[in-house]
């Protein structure tokens, strides 16, 4: 029996882990649940799934919580950035899923490593922003990291078919999101609503834009260089719209490897909990001869500058990748708040980045510094962009 411990719960990656533990309670189950603010999601999986600890955004939710369970509940309830930690690094977890969106997952990975606890990985926020204290983190505690996020689940698949050094490239296939084919003209108009709908998966509000932007793919590019150690110049993106083939990888000899799948994200997530093993879900299959065509496209940068600003990011490094990320964050959020148009996110990134570049890297709060800068000075941006 594995016992997890499910950072974001209450999110598109946690319902759907909890989905996979539901359909194998003989081989999972949950020790700790840690959520944001959805209370009434959280009470319900509480009951379920009858953790040791859990963990909410704030205290001012603990009434509200308290209420919707039974009385004398006996989890443990904690609160806020030291309540997820100690949810992440709970005693009697195994494997720690990481799926809290954004610069929020940090801390809490990192405690999760700094514990022991092996990682399933699909908050990939936690390796743009501080991918070397993270992997050195996780050296040092002998954790392993297991991708969730559907390509590098697919790459790490593909790798384990080849030795390392035979490596001669990683290609990261894109959907190209909901705006695949546009003109900068048409993508001057495009609302929050349009950008949400995501033509292949069901996401959250964040990572569903950043879809739109291509960003996803960009903050994918890093995370790849960490999860495999390889640079950034190893690395290629191609834009697929079926979203198909999760990615691929080369090996010196021509040969290309690829994984292949329904857009389901049971699959990446089920994976990392049962490797090396694989598990019968009971999901439909993949059936070729009904795919329809499959196309591979060279991305549109001038659309789609935030993939760019990713790769310069990479290249530059220090503190930068961290700038991109909170700066995209605050942007996308004005974004959705109709602040700022589309094409604004990443020109709030680019000028945030050209204003905070420089900085320490060599410890959390030298990232958390950065994070902060840049947080700051995306919204000047968006003061006068606005
Ligand atoms: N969705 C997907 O298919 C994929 C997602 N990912 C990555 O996984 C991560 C999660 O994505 P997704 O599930 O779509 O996001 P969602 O927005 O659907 O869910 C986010 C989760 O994080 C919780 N949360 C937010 N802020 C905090 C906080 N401060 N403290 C504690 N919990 C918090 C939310 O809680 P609440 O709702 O209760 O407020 C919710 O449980 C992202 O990093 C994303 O990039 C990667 C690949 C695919
Ligand atoms: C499911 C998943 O892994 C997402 O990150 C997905 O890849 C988003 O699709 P895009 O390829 O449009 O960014
Ligand atoms: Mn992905």
């Amino acid at each position: 029996m594995k016992s997890i411990s499910l950072l974001g719960s209450t999110g598109s990656i946690g319902v759907n882990v909890l989905d996979v533990v539901r359909r194998c309670p003989d081989r999972y189950r949950i020790v700790a649940l840690a959520a944001g603010t959805n209370i009434s999601l959280l009470a319900r999986q509480v009951i379920e799934f009858d953790p040791e600890i859990i963990s909410i955004a704030e205290e001012k939710y603990s009434t509200q919580l308290r209420e919707l369970l039974p009385r004398q509940y006996h989890a443990r309830i904690c609160f806020g950035v030291e309540g997820a930690k100690l949810a992440a690094a709970c005693r009697s977890a195994d494997i720690t899923f990481s799926a809290i969106v954004g610069s929020a997952g940090l801390q809490p990975t990192l405690a999760a490593i700094e514990a022991g606890k092996d990682i399933g990985l699909a908050n990939k926020e936690t390796l743009v922003m501080a991918g070397r204290i993270v992997i050195d983190a996780a050296t040092k505690n002998g954790v392993r990291l297991f991708p969730v996020d559907s390509e590098h689940s697919a790459i790490f698949q593909a790798l384990e078919a080849g030795r390392k050094e035979d490596l001669s490239k990683i290609i990261l296939t894109a959907s190209g999101g909901p705006f695949h084919g546009k003109s900068r003209r048409q993508l001057e108009e495009v609302t929050p609503e349009q950008a949400l709908m995501h033509p292949n998966w069901s996401m959250g509000r964040k990572i569903s834009i950043d879809s739109a932007t291509l960003m996803n793919k960009g903050l994918e590019v890093i995370e790849a260089r960490w999860l495999f150690d390889v640079l950034a110049g190893t690395i290629e993106v191609v834009v697929h719209p079926q979203s198909i083939v999760h990615s691929l990888v080369e090996y010196v000899d021509g040969s290309v490897l690829a994984q292949l799948g329904i857009p389901d994200m049971r699959i990446p997530i089920a994976y990392a909990l049962s490797y090396p093993e694989r598990m019968d879900l009971g999901l439909n299959p993949l059936r070729l001869s009904q795919c329809g065509r499959l196309e591979f496209i060279e991305p549109d940068y001038q659309c789609f500058p935030a993939l760019k600003l990713a790769f310069d990011a990479l290249e530059q490094g220090g503190v930068l990748p961290a700038v991109l990320n909170g700066a995209n964050e605050v942007a996308v959020d004005a974004f959705l708040a109709s602040r700022i148009s589309f094409l604004q996110i990443a020109e709030t990134v680019a000028r945030t980045m050209d204003i905070v570049n420089e900085g320490r890297e060599d410890c959390l709060e030298d990232i958390l510094l950065a994070d902060s800068r840049a947080r700051r000075e995306a919204e000047a941006v968006i003061r006068i962009l606005s």
